[in-house]
């Protein structure tokens, strides 16, 4: 059984409202999952919000996908490094320069900076919505090109798919797959396209399964948290 310290859950803390989202901190323990803080929580309740997770002892993954000047995103990521984040992360599609000035502005914080990730395609993506982008590639050639260029750029790993993950597997094996759209059999897909459930997810070369409203909107978070746990263990 792997050990709960490194749990590869990140639970996807997207509520709008605070008390709710304590409700269900406070069932939780760091070592059964790291916790993700997005857009919503950040700019409904701010930095002291994150450092209220921080402080409770759990890794937090900042996700607010910094895409701007390369002289901005790398202040905008040393901030997240300032409120001690455990990972990071920037649009990989802000180029290679962008990623670059992000990287070079956590060197400062040695072996405590925060892990650096760049998004390639959202997960709520199909060919369908990607075609009007007007890219030349299919998604999944879009996706392998920006983890190359993230990875070039000296960054940590990428958040993809997890229907990604094991072409992405060979880029490098110390490159974290960060894997949102993830599924249990019979959850509902609400706005997501490419899914996997957990188990396959990290057959596939996941490292880490972002999982937001499976678990925060079931009936019994907490019991569903240690049942995806428990699918995903290995004996
Ligand atoms: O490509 C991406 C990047 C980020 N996300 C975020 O992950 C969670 C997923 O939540 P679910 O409720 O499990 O769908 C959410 O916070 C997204 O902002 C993503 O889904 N896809």
């Amino acid at each position: 059984m792997q050990p709960k310290s490194d749990s590869k859950i990140i639970v996807a803390l997207d509520f709008n409202d605070l008390q709710d989202a304590k409700a269900l901190v406070e069932q939780l323990d760091p070592e059964l999952c790291k916790l993700k803080v997005g857009k919503e929580m950040f700019t409904l309740f701010g930095p002291e919000w994150v450092k209220y997770l921080v402080e409770k002892g759990f890794k937090v993954f900042l996700d607010l996908k910094f895409h701007d000047i390369p002289t901005t995103v790398a202040k905008a990521v040393a901030a997240a490094a300032e409120l001690g984040v455990w990972m990071v992360n920037v649009h990989a599609s802000g180029g290679d320069k962008m990623m670059q000035a992000a990287r070079e502005a956590l060197q400062p914080y040695g072996e405590n900076r925060p892990l650096l990730i760049g998004v390639t395609v959202l997960t709520s993506m199909d060919e369908a919505q990607f075609s009007k982008l007007g890219f030349q590639r299919d998604i999944d050639s879009q996706v392998y090109a920006l983890a190359k260029l993230a990875h070039s750029a000296g960054l940590d790993g990428v958040v993809c798919s997890a229907q990604e993950a094991t072409k992405l597997s060979g880029i490098d094996d110390k490159f974290l797959l960060v894997t949102p759209g993830i599924r249990p059999i019979g959850a509902d897909v609400g706005d997501q396209s490419r899914v996997m459930t957990p188990k396959r997810a990290l057959e596939a070369g996941a490292s880490y399964l972002v999982i937001g409203r499976p678990i925060t909107q079931a009936a019994n978070p907490l019991k569903t948290l240690c049942d995806i746990s428990e699918s995903i263990a290995i004996d």
